[in-house]
């Protein structure tokens, strides 16, 4: 039986005029994940999940979202919560008209589920949106998303701005949600800590192009750091291994090979994206060992 995917892109490619935003992207992602969209200043992550809301159309290349074209229709757009990285609001608007706008606009609407979660978030229902402070307009914003009941939940790094506790707060509200009404989601985020918290899929995103992509949980059985010497690491590899990045002394590597080899460690979700990171800005310092693995 196939299972069904959230996101399915294949060689996705989006320009804006001569700069290239993704180049060739194919993603196959299945439902049920919290997936964690990580990568540098421009690499191309707003683009990715504003294609997926259908807010902007591809250069070439296809991307599906829980099976159909995004924003296909009335219905699938309800299907789909998207928050923004600014979590606009209507300034003049209290938080109650925003709910009622919220059930004017959805089908689906769940006051109860709104009502609900503002309490819980101690928000007061006649605050005007504009007064809020950025963290309370996350909350009102990751609401709105939630009470449509979608199937998947997009955040465009909506915690960016929030001060440590209000940003646990939130992915708290995140993990509760996506449980709540059994949906998945896609999460962009320049913090690995919450990445780390709660993800359970993850894509790197560097310069247009995906690096990795697959479940925490098997990407992290899949590689190992290991101690040598970079320069002569490549001629030490046996076949199987490949070098993503090695740099003072230590190597992050792939493959079966890797797993099995003696002093291999167990690498940290952070060491993971830093070493694609890494090696998509050129720093590597060891080449590639001959037997690559495949994606
Ligand atoms: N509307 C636009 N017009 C022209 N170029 C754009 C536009 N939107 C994005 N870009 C360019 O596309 C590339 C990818 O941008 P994007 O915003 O998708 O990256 P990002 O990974 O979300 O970055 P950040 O982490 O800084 O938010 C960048 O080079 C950016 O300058």
């Amino acid at each position: 039986m196939q299972i069904p995917l959230v996101l399915h892109a294949e060689r996705l490619t989006k320009r804006y005029g001569r700069r290239t935003a993704l180049t060739d992207c194919d993603l196959r992602i299945p439902r049920g994940h919290v997936v964690g969209l990580v990568g540098p200043n421009g690499a191309g992550k707003s683009t990715l999940l504003q294609l997926a809301c259908g807010l902007i159309g591809p250069t070439s290349g296809t991307l599906s979202v829980l099976g159909s074209r995004p924003a296909a229709n009335a219905a699938h757009l309800a299907r789909v919560g998207f928050v923004a990285q600014d979590t606009p609001v209507y300034a003049s608007f209290t938080i109650a008209d925003h709910l009622k706008m919220g059930a004017w606009l959805n089908p689906s609407w769940d006051l109860a589920l709104a009502t609900r979660r503002i309490a819980e978030v101690g928000l007061d229902p006649t605050q005007k949106a504009g007064r809020l402070s950025g963290g309370q307009r996350a909350q009102l914003a990751m609401t709105i998303a939630a009470a449509k009941r979608p199937d998947l939940l997009i955040f465009d790094e909506p915690a960016a701005a929030l001060d440590p506790l209000a940003r646990k707060g939130f992915m708290r509200s995140l993990v509760e949600f996506v449980g709540e009404l059994g949906a998945s989601a896609v999460l962009s985020s320049h913090l690995l800590s919450d990445v780390e918290q709660v993800c359970d899929y993850l894509v790197v995103l560097c310069d247009s192009r995906i690096q990795i992509a697959g479940p925490v949980r098997d990407l992290l059985a899949s590689h190992r750091r290991i101690a040598g010497d970079p320069a002569k690491m490549p001629a030490t590899m046996s076949a199987g291994i490949e070098v993503i990045w090695a740099e003072h002394g230590h190597a992050l590597v792939r493959g079966d090979a890797a797993v099995r080899a003696r002093d291999a460690e167990p690498v940290t979700l952070e060491e993971l994206v830093l070493a694609y990171m890494s090696r998509a800005a050129g720093t590597v310092t060891a080449p590639r060992a001959s037997a690559a693995v495949s994606r």
